[in-house]
């Protein structure tokens, strides 16, 4: 009888489930056993998916908490907002460890949820019961937890861009501008205008303006780093490439330091976290170097002109920004290495 950690996977057949597919079928503490689907039960996964064929041979089960309940021991669920809201609450009561790697559980504010998600919020007390895990920065309150709010993907890079200055005080708070751009991918499985081939095909464009439903994460984040309210600019970008995050942030400093300093700051920061990865002076990561990994690497450059510091920060969307990050997770909560089933080389060119 295997003695591993058995997993169901509820959206298995969107963009995150699959990668959360791959990651955990070589992950060596964890067996998948339930792929779940609220529209395809019974059908072969791999008859969807056939990079899966020979690899992973199971039929994917309907969504039935006690079926969940008997075949797993943790839950992750990669599904549209406002379905984790009444979902994960049943599962968790269940005795089910769960991850949501959805945006339900991530604002503490329901007001704040349902004025930039437009769905009903979740119940306040499971908001509360769920750990915020991104975990370079809250790993230790990931470790041993039982219910996983994973980050959204831009908050991912653009947090771990901003973390070590927020917690050490050396922003200007109401400099704060992030620009972001995004791959295809980030966008989900489902076909909408945006993504249409030939509407991002050769295009460059801005979206959601001034109103993205991950301005408010990353603003509450800063906050409780920064022990005072943070309002910034946030504006996000779709590139037409796959996978991939590059997050631009300006912010201006409180007080005069070196970029040698601020570096020493970040890398102290980071120290023993196997996947923030910081660069050299004058060197700047491109997102094909984290593709396919859990990396997010940084560049920094302070310029004298201005004084303002610009950093660039990268991940992968699909990875780090969701099942690679929400797998991280579920090693921190199980006591495991951070690194276990992750330690990925990106995939490269
Ligand atoms: N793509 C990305 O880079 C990232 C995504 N996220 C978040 O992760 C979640 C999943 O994203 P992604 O995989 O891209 O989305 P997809 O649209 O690719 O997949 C979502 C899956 O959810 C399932 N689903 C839909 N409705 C229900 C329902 N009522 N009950 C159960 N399952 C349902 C669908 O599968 P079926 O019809 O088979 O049930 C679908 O395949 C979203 O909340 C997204 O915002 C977070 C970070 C990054
Ligand atoms: C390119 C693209 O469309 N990206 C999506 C990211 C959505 C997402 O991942 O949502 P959560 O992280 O909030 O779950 C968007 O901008 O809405």
């Amino acid at each position: 009888m295997s003695t591993k950690l058995r997993a169901a996977i509820i959206g298995s057949t969107g963009y995150g489930g699959v990668e959360l597919i791959r990651l955990l079928l070589t992950h060596p503490n964890v067996a998948i056993t339930s792929v779940i689907s609220s529209s395809s039960a019974g059908a072969p996964i791999a008859d969807g998916f056939p990079h899966l064929n020979q690899i992973l041979t199971d039929k994917l089960d309907a969504v039935d908490v006690e079926l969940i309940r008997e075949k797993a021991d943790v839950v992750f669920l990669a599904t549209p907002h406002g379905v984790a809201s009444e979902l994960a609450p049943r599962l968790y009561d269940a005795g089910l460890k769960v991850i949501d790697i959805s945006g339900d559980f991530r604002l503490t504010s329901g007001e704040v949820y349902e004025t930039w998600y437009k769905h009903k919020p979740a119940d306040a007390a499971y908001v509360e019961k769920a750990v915020y895990g991104l975990a370079e920065v809250f790993g230790e309150e990931v470790k041993g937890a039982s219910f996983i709010s994973n980050p959204g993907c831009y908050p991912t890079a653009t947090l771990l861009g901003l973390a070590p200055l927020a917690a050490n005080g050396w922003i200007d708070l109401k400099s704060i501008i992030a620009d972001a751009k995004s791959g295809v991918s980030g966008a989900g499985r489902g076909l909408s205008l945006l993504v249409h081939y030939s509407e991002i095909n050769e295009n460059f464009l801005a979206y959601k303006v001034n109103k993205h439903q991950h301005t408010p994460e990353i603003e509450q984040v800063l906050s409780r780093l920064a022990g005072e309210e943070v309002i910034m600019t946030f504006t996000t970008h779709l590139v037409p490439m796959t996978r991939g995050i590059l997050s631009t942030i300006y912010v201006n400093l409180k007080e005069t330091r070196s970029e040698d300093e601020i570096r020493e700051l970040y890398r102290s920061y980071y120290e023993g976290r196997p996947f923030v990865r910081i660069r050299d002076k004058g060197k700047y990561p491109a997102t094909k170097e984290v593709w396919g990994s859990n990396y997010c690497d940084i560049g920094l450059s302070l310029d004298p002109r201005t004084g303002r510091l610009t950093i660039i920060s990268v991940i992968d969307n699909v990875v780090k920004g969701a099942a690679g990050q929400a797998v991280q997770n579920l090693n921190l909560m199980m006591g495991w290495d951070e690194a276990t089933g992750l330690a990925f080389t990106p995939v490269y060119p």
